[in-house]
């Protein structure tokens, strides 16, 4: 408004008003002459305004005019084509940046994807590149050809490996995964006239696998595995860096491909993706319309759905206002809506209590029937009870793959027996049911009779129960060794005996630290330092005293020495920002490791080892 009355101040002017009018012709086409316009500001606002502004004033002087001969109406429609004109710019100014701009998965197009034909023409080679506009991305190292540890894994490997030389998918595959890569780039980001630079992480390495219909395949792994990035390459939501998955025969690394692929599946992703300002109804609604439901069946599908998950008091709340597990079932069912045949699961029970999530597990189950599902957990019981097949993935590779049986079988530590006694309280016996004398419970005569018959110690032992381990070469021994335990049942005390295959979770445990038993032996725990223009050592991380090797004189008979300080560069790799003067070792310190240089060093830099000065 500033504005306008200024330009009316202007025109007020005559002799201003020429210039004026010169301004406004360049700036706005066809303008009609005086009154001019306030000076143009190019904002799409303004121009209503303006237009507002005009059409007031000329209204006055039309009175009495004939429509057709009213003066201010064509500069009405020029103003009209303006906001049009501007409009159209701006919106293709928003799908350009969109597509060039990195979304929340680093994921972009290139700069110049107009002009690939690919673009307008929808087949092949449209592909979506990563990193942001103003990063150059390092180069990918390759990633080692490296042979699946475990025989299972290797043996469904080959299987897929045959098939896709075949060029072959079995009747029932939904899903095959060749060789899948996923590589985060390392990017150069130019901040503060500093280049940073983050080293690229392979988060997938090559994972060869069939997903068949009807079941339902759980990815188990620990935080980082790389579970959700397996996932998401195969929804598209991040392009793959290596190798391909087959979905319903369709590519991922094809466009053509993964817009059949999106219409096929349902995802439930790890974080909701809700509007806060929708309902649970309008949700649905809104999934149903997408994936193309007809309009009559929408309103059915939805209830039935809310019912599934169960929703329906809360049909009509907001879902801002829901609580964590509340969303996690809205997601749930938005995944299953359309009936897609293909549905990933990625931590779907996450945040939800034990009745609703075992409510969760039933929609689950019966999902499974003529689609293949994908789930990805924390819960080894979610896992064990839901899953047809089980794998077990650490540091973006598979550790072990089988039904949950196999697992326990081949990774387990074998039979787990848990004898229970009878309470035995003030010198009284009683059966924890009540307070009926029963017999003595004697928790020594068990275990020497579990040591006579199998050789095994009891693993866990508290006053009313003894739990053992049994080993799977013991097999044979157990049918006769647990009728006779059945029979001395009262002798012993004893109120239940259990046996069962060891939990999945301790599989779990198992898997986890071998992956990381195996990756700490390829890391480096050393940073190379220069203490000194002589001195150049391999420090181990975080040590504060060093001693350097090799430096033992009659100056200084235990060697030198020097305090090291720490520091961490912006891709949070630790390294040696500073030191005190290299000085003799005192007599009195205490070496606290010392590995042979050889053992613990890649190079030909002496390892430093460590010491405390201050302890005697
Ligand atoms: N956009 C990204 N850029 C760089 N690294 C990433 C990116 N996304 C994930 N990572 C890294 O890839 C690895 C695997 O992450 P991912 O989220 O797939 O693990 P996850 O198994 O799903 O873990 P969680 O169980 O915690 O969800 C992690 O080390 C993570 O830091």
């Amino acid at each position: 408004m500033e504005l306008i009355n200024e330009s009316r101040r202007l025109l007020r002017r005559s002799a201003d008003r020429e210039p004026l009018l010169k301004n406004i012709s360049c700036c706005m086409v066809s303008i009609p002459p005086p009154p001019a316009p306030p000076p143009p500001t190019f904002l799409p606002k303004l121009l209503v305004c303006l237009a507002m502004q005009q059409l007031s004033l000329k209204a006055k002087e039309s009175v009495g005019t004939t429509i057709e001969n009213a003066p201010h109406l064509s500069l009405i429609e020029d103003i009209y084509r303006w906001l049009i004109s501007t409009f159209l710019l701006w919106f293709i100014l928003a799908i350009y940046f969109n597509n060039i701009i990195p979304n929340s998965n680093g994921v972009r197009k290139s700069i110049f994807y107009f002009l690939s034909p690919s673009y307008w023409t929808g087949k092949d080679g449209n592909k979506v590149i990563e990193g942001g506009l103003c990063s150059c991305s390092g180069l990918i190292p390759p990633l080692d050809d490296a042979t699946p540890n475990d025989k299972d894994v290797l043996t469904e490997e080959n299987a897929v490996k045959q098939q896709a030389a075949n060029g072959e998918i079995g009747i029932n595959v939904v899903v095959q995964i060749h060789g899948l890569t996923k590589t985060y780039k390392g990017t150069n980001k130019i901040r503060c006239c500093k280049c940073n630079r983050s080293s690229p992480y392979h988060a997938v390495k090559g994972i060869w696998v069939n997903l068949a219909k009807d079941q339902l395949f759980c990815l188990l792994g620990p935080n980082g595995a790389g579970k959700t990035t397996l996932i998401n390459c195969l929804t598209g939501i991040t392009p793959v860096t290596g190798g391909d998955a087959l979905i319903y025969g369709y590519s991922v690394r094809s466009s053509v491909g993964m817009s059949n692929i999106r219409r096929m599946i349902g995802v439930c992703p790890q974080f909701d993706i809700l509007w806060d300002e929708l309902s649970a109804l309008e949700h649905l609604h809104l999934f149903a319309s997408i994936k193309g439901l007809p309009p009559s069946t929408i309103k059915y599908v939805a209830e039935k759905s809310l019912a599934d998950v169960k929703l329906i008091a809360a049909a009509r709340i907001r879902s801002g206002s829901y609580s964590g597990g509340m969303k996690r079932r809205l997601s749930v069912a938005i995944a299953l809506i359309g009936d897609p045949k293909l549905v990933f699961l990625d931590e779907p029970t996450a945040g939800m209590d034990p009745i609703t999530r075992r409510h969760v597990w039933d929609i689950i189950e019966d999902a499974k029937r003529g689609r293949a599902i994908v789930l990805t957990t924390h819960s080894t019981e979610e896992a064990d009870i839901l899953s047809d097949r089980i794998a077990i993935m650490a540091k973006g590779q598979l550790w072990c793959i089988g039904t949950s049986i196999r697992l326990k079988s081949r990774f387990g530590t074998g039979y787990v027996a848990n004898i229970s006694f009878l309470s035995n309280t003030g010198g009284q016996t009683h059966n924890v049911y009540g307070n009926t004398p029963v017999y003595n419970p004697d928790l020594e005569l068990v275990k020497q009779f579990f040591k006579d018959r199998l050789n095994v110690e009891p693993k866990e032992e508290k006053e009313t129960f003894l739990t053992f381990t049994i080993p799977y070469n013991k097999e044979k021994l157990l049918a006769n060794f647990f009728v006779e335990l059945q029979d001395r049942e009262k002798e012993f005390g004893i109120l239940d005996i259990q046996l069962g295959l060891t939990t999945l979770e301790e599989v779990f445990l198992k898997m986890a630290k071998l992956a990381e038993l195996d990756s700490s032996s390829t890391e480096e725990d050393l940073v190379t330092a220069d203490l000194s223009p002589r001195f150049r050592i391999q420090v181990p991380k975080l040590a504060r005293f060093v001693g350097i090797p090799g430096t033992e004189s009659s100056e200084y008979p235990r060697g030198l020495m020097a305090e090291v300080f720490w520091g961490e560069d912006d891709t949070g790799k630790l390294y040696v920002c500073g030191h005190k003067p290299v000085t003799g070792v005192p007599r009195s310190a205490i070496v606290i490791e010392n590995d042979e240089p050889s053992h613990r060093g890649l190079s030909d830099v002496p390892v430093g080892y460590l010491i405390d000065p201050r302890r005697r």
